[in-house]
């Protein structure tokens, strides 16, 4: 069938910053697609030109078949990364008056029911907690019960059991046959909701895939990292490491290479083995983190075994 969303070869600039330089894309019925990339990448770009609310300088979009700014508005929810509604409204009247604006939209109750904001439906949104603001936007764009969901960083400011239900909520509509347009700096957002993600980085899809695929593909190693008590490089040289596995010392530690889930029991017995005492032991799967910090050259890993090993100094 027919992409329900598409992008082709996209480009739009500001003065000299090309915020998307040639993106191409397409999303599948039901299909929730994750896009992540660093500050000032062009996503927010990319879902205006997507949603029709940006003009672009060259290429073309589709939603639903139709030119972005053609689509049937009740078939479209869009969660902007900063909306402010009218703020002496209660969060009930706003999803009322929401409601208003399409022929056929969902009860108000049962919408912010869905958002967890049914206590607090009676408050006006400029008294609302910042995640409860955040859940009372998302009611907004669910009221019209739309068939394509665009939803720009959803959960900034939501605490941890909001977001978990939040997601939920968003795995429940893509299981109904919404497909979701997803952009979060969270990679445990994007790993637990996303079928494909979308790596954008100084306006280019760097790449997209499966999330597993991309972990296998670019997210490295598995590894134990060791924390000892005394000297790092003395106890890692007393240990008999099994001969396929070899380790480096740095300040989160001793780290021990290609470690699989099969390899933990016999390195743990080497370290028993040597005596050394231990503060903790971790073993680190690779995930959508490593994947973008290696594909968009970040530092944020470098940065720790530093500050760690500053820290470990004053000892
Ligand atoms: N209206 C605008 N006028 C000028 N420059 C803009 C405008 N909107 C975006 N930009 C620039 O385009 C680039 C892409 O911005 P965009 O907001 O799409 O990035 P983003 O990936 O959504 O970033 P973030 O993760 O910080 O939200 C940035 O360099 C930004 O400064």
């Amino acid at each position: 069938m027919d992409a329900v969303l598409a992008a082709d070869d996209l480009r739009k600039s500001y003065g000299d910053v090309e915020a998307l330089s040639g993106v191409s894309l397409s999303v599948a019925e039901g299909e929730v697609f994750g896009l992540i990339g660093p500050n000032g990448a062009g996503k927010t770009t990319l879902v205006r030109a997507l949603t029709g609310t940006t003009a672009v300088d060259s290429g073309s979009a589709a939603i639903l078949g139709r030119d972005p700014t053609e689509v049937d508005r009740q078939r479209l929810g869009v969660l902007p990364q900063e909306f402010r509604p009218a703020g002496r409204l209660s969060a009930r009247e706003l999803v009322a008056y929401y409601a208003g604006l399409y022929d056929d939209a969902r009860d108000p109750d049962a919408v912010l029911d869905e958002v967890g904001l049914a206590d607090a439906a009676d408050t006006w949104y400029e008294n609302l907690s910042g995640g409860q603001q955040r859940r009372a936007c998302i009611a907004l764009t669910l009221v019209n019960d739309p068939d394509v969901l665009f939803l720009d960083e959803p959960t900034t400011g939501i605490d941890p059991a909001g977001r978990r239900s939040l997601w939920g909520l968003v795995e429940d509509l893509a299981a109904g046959g919404t497909t979701v347009f997803l952009t979060s700096h969270s990679m445990e957002e994007i790993e637990r909701l996303a079928d494909r993600v979308g790596l954008l980085n100084a306006g280019g899809l760097v790449t997209v895939g499966e999330p597993d695929d991309l972990v296998a593909e670019y997210g490295g190693e598995s590894r134990l990292v060791v924390r000892t008590d005394g000297d790092a490089d003395a106890a890692l040289g007393s240990v008999s490491l099994p001969a396929a596995l070899d380790a480096t010392v740095s300040g989160d530690g001793i780290t021990v290479h290609g470690v699989g889930p099969r390899d933990i029991g016999d390195v743990v017995a080497a370290f028993d083995d040597a005596g050394v005492v231990y503060e903790s032991l971790v073993w680190k799967q690779p995930g959508l983190e490593e994947v973008y910090l290696s594909l968009t050259g970040e530092q944020f890993e470098a940065a720790r075994p530093a500050a760690a090993a500053a820290a470990g100094g004053d000892r």
